[in-house]
């Protein structure tokens, strides 16, 4: 998919072909073994990985995934998406990402600390703060960010909070990182919803994944005025019509381990949750979740994409053909996170902290900027969103590389 999206857009940005080749390839894969003790004693291996798509325009740049679903391939695109993402927000960053194949729900938190230990020390020859740059992302959080913190640290015999972001706030996290993703979400559907005219107070939203992204992104709408109708996790899908309390829903999962059985909403299946008419659509979970078995069916006004790579080119064909769904790239709509992590490396560099409206003001000021960037880029161009957004930060990557040359 990754590979399929840049080829559209180089091809209509008529990317000269030495250019062309180097954006397109990674500059570094890494796979590594990572053995572990598990709490019944056995040794179980399992198999990590970190791309790192290219260094041109600074450090790599991107999160660290623990899902049983994880290869090489998966991470490469992941991470080809960074690059793109990183320009369009003017980030002075390359794309990475990285993953290990493992399941979060069937590890003990002793067992989880043990596979990000293992795994930061065996890629530590290929990180640092100039290099590479890790972030939470799919069942990893703020805590995983702070074992790398202190493998990496001790190593070096110093405290280096620059090493990663999305760390704890107690260890010099940034204020915002935690809620920046789903904030983001929140804050450019509305920006969407405004050229559609469509008011927050009379509008519903619909949303895939309650975790980080997921949770945030209904959080924050609902504190909009929008009525969250339905929400779900891998446990199932629940569903109110008059709206769902968030906050409630939340202290709900917490303590059963997800959303199915919430006693104020109806159980809705899964696949038909997508289906169901709302103003906004949020898929926050996993890829490829907008197919060409339901692009048709949609009935949402703006398709946000909290998730990286949740629409097929099968289905983006079919939107585009369709002019009733105002689509919000992944690259864009969940930009808010690299953003703040961007913001908190920059923190930690200079060893300072900022207050979380600072914090909260910039991202929103960077977000609308991009937005407005690839609106004015599709109009100009009749462009679908999605290529405006990939050509804006394609186009970036391929400026520098020609400009910085190529020896001999
Ligand atoms: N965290 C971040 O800052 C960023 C994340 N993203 C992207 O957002 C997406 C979500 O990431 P994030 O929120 O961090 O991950 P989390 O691990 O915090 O949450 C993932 C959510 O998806 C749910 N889920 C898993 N499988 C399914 C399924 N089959 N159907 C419905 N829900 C499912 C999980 O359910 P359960 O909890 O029950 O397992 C969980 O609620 C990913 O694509 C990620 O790459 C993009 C930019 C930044
Ligand atoms: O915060 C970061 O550095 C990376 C976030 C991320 O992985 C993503 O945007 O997909």
């Amino acid at each position: 998919m990754a590979a399929s999206q840049f080829d559209r857009t180089a091809d209509f940005l008529g990317l000269d072909n030495a250019v062309r080749e180097r954006c397109k390839w990674p500059k570094r894969l890494i796979t590594v073994t990572v053995p572990i003790q598990r709490d019944s004693g056995e040794t179980e291996v399992f198999f990590g990985y970190r791309v790192q798509h290219h260094l041109s325009r600074g450090p790599v740049k991107g999160g660290l995934r623990f899902h049983p679903d994880v290869n090489l391939g998966e991470v490469a695109a992941l991470a080809m998406w960074m690059n793109w993402k990183c320009a369009l927000m003017d980030l002075p960053y390359g794309g990475g990402k990285g993953g290990v194949s493992c399941d979060p729900r069937q590890m003990s938190e002793h067992e989880m600390e043990s596979v990000t230990r293992r795994f930061a020390t065996e890629i530590l020859p290929f990180i640092g703060p100039e290099t590479d740059v890790m972030a939470p992302d799919m069942g990893t959080n703020a805590q995983t960010m702070a074992w790398i913190t202190d493998v990496y640290s001790t190593h070096k015999g110093y405290l280096a909070p620059d090493i990663v972001t999305g760390k704890p706030v107690e260890l010099q996290g940034s204020q915002g990182r935690d809620m920046a993703t789903g904030h983001g979400v929140a804050f450019l559907i509305t920006r969407a919803f405004s050229k559609l005219k469509i008011k927050e107070k009379d509008a519903s939203a619909i949303i895939q994944g309650f975790g980080n992204v997921g949770y945030h992104a209904a959080r924050t709408l609902s504190r909009y005025g929008v009525s969250i109708r339905g929400i779900s996790d891998v446990t199932g899908a629940v569903w109110n019509e008059a709206g769902i309390d968030v906050d409630k829903l939340k202290e709900y999962a917490d303590k059963t381990g997800g959303v199915i059985g919430f006693p104020d909403a109806a159980p809705i299946d899964p696949d038909d949750l997508l289906i169901q008419p709302c103003d906004a659509l949020v898929p926050a979970a996993l890829e490829r979740v907008i197919n060409d078995k339901n692009a048709q069916q949609l009935q949402c006004r703006v398709l946000a994409e909290g998730a990286n790579g949740p629409t097929t080119p099968n289905a983006d064909a079919i939107i585009e053909q369709r002019d009733d769904i105002f689509l919000i790239p992944d690259i864009l709509c969940n930009a808010g996170g690299v953003t703040v992590s961007y913001f908190e490396w920059v923190q930690n560099l200079q060893r300072y902290q900022w207050t979380e409206e600072e914090v909260i003001t910039k991202l929103e000021t960077k977000l609308e900027t991009a937005f407005e960037k690839v609106i004015w880029f599709s109009e100009q161009n009749k462009t679908p969103h999605r290529v405006s957004a990939l050509a804006l930060g394609i186009s970036e990557v391929a400026a520098t590389k020609s400009i910085r040359g190529l020896f001999p």
